[in-house]
């Protein structure tokens, strides 16, 4: 679903489709490229993982309705123009005296694919807005999972913002003028800044985390899926979610310098891939269909029960499915030296108890937990799409 924009760059429309949520993969990463804003979902979840991430959550400050009303709005306004390759407000303005309107770092590199996906959390709906009678029944803090090593520096927060793009400083851009456009009325939680996918559409290669296995080669794809495991339907008890989705954000810590000891064996048991082809232990190929009843010479399963890809199968969990939309971070190394790395986990899903089943079996059994941390954790509902200019995020929730 890609546009083009008024610089009137290559044409890649070849799938474009309403609302951003084609599952058309761009192959350019032309700086001109765009996808739709307005639509029936959000964009940033059906579109194809772009190359990079900013996450941030905000704490909003405010207790008067009509101020986070107002900031929501000139969010709306703002990511309907940036995702376009537009500036809102000049970077230069004529008077002296005047303060830039836009902060200027990415003028003039076109929208390079950039969606802006935005989520409230389940605080938002504590009664200080007027919100309590719109809760979706469904949105709770997540419960502890054995295993979890959450720290407060990474975790709650009332609005998440996720931006995408193809080039890392036009995220950022995007980000940062949102932040700045906040100020009096939410302040920034915490952050996360993906350098590499790891995850994929339909169309695009399976890319690899920094454990160095592909990542992504099982996710939902298709229309169908998509329907039926990440889009709320209309029989959800809050309308206003109807066409929205529910975003799980986990910052995972892996233990890299332990891992990168482990031998090859052990490290293909671990996921139940190999790492190379990324084939399930019972077969050749990437995408062969993993048989986890088959077992070898010595009678035990040839993909272990405890690998990370038989617990979290849909196979072995009553069929449920989850959108993967995660990326690799860094953040440098720690203060004895050690990398600082791992997976920002971004999942989407009609109901946080598809997350919530996965990781109560992945974080109490799964052999990866030995070379990961969960650090930091968030739930949020992604109202759907906006409509047309004049619609904001949760207008709905203002009624
Ligand atoms: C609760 C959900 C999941 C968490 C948390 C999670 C963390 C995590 N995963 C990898 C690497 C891989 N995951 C793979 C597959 C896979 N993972 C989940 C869920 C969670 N992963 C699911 C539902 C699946 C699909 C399982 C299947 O149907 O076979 C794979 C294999 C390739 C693939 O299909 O994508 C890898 C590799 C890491 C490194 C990680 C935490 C750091
Ligand atoms: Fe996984």
């Amino acid at each position: 679903a890609i546009g083009v924009t008024a610089t009137g760059l290559s044409e890649q429309a070849a799938n474009a489709q309403a609302g951003g949520q084609g599952s058309a993969a761009g192959t350019s990463t032309a700086a001109g490229e765009t996808y739709p804003f307005y639509g029936e979902h959000q964009a940033g979840i059906q579109t194809p993982p772009q190359d990079h991430l900013v996450f941030m959550v905000f704490d909003v400050t405010t207790t008067s309705a009509t101020e986070l009303q107002v900031m929501l709005a000139k969010w709306s306004a703002a990511i309907a123009q940036y995702t376009q390759g537009l500036a809102v407000g000049t970077v230069e303005p004529e008077r002296e005296l005047a303060v830039p309107g836009d902060t200027g770092e990415a003028a003039g590199m076109g929208a390079n694919q950039l969606t802006v996906t935005v989520g409230f959390a389940p605080s938002m709906f504590d009664g200080r807005f007027g919100w309590a009678k719109y809760k979706p029944a469904v949105l709770n803090d997540l419960p502890a999972f054995a295993s979890d090593a959450l720290t407060p520096e990474f975790t709650g927060g009332d609005i998440c913002v996720q931006a995408c793009a193809s080039d890392p400083q036009v995220a950022y851009h995007a980000i940062r003028n949102l932040a700045r456009m906040a100020r009096t009325t939410a302040t920034t939680r915490w952050t996360v800044q993906g350098f590499g996918r790891a995850s994929r559409s339909a169309d695009q290669a399976t890319p690899r985390n920094l454990m160095g296995f592909k990542d992504g080669t099982r996710n939902i794809v298709g229309d169908d899926e998509f329907a039926q495991q990440v889009w709320v339907g209309a029989d959800s008890d809050q309308q206003w979610m109807t066409g929205g989705t529910y975003l799980v954000a986990r910052k995972i810590h892996m233990l890299i310098e332990t891992w990168d000891t482990d031998y090859i064996g052990d490290q293909h048991a671990v996921f139940g891939r190999t790492k190379m082809e990324g084939a399930p232990l019972s077969g050749a190929a990437e995408f062969d269909t993993p048989d986890f009843a088959a077992t070898g010479a010595d009678g035990k399963s040839v993909i272990p029960a405890n690998s990370h890809v038989a617990l979290a199968a849909h196979e072995n969990n009553g069929g449920t499915k989850i959108l993967r939309r995660g990326y690799n971070f860094t953040d440098g190394i720690d203060s004895v030296g050690r990398l600082d790395a791992g997976l920002m986990f971004i999942s989407f899903q009609h109901d946080p108890a598809q997350f919530i089943a996965l990781q109560q079996k992945l974080g109490s059994m799964d052999r990866l937990n030995e070379y990961i941390r969960h650090v930091g954790s968030g739930v949020f509902a992604v109202p759907p799409g906006l409509a047309a200019a004049g619609d904001y995020y949760g207008k709905a929730l203002f009624a």
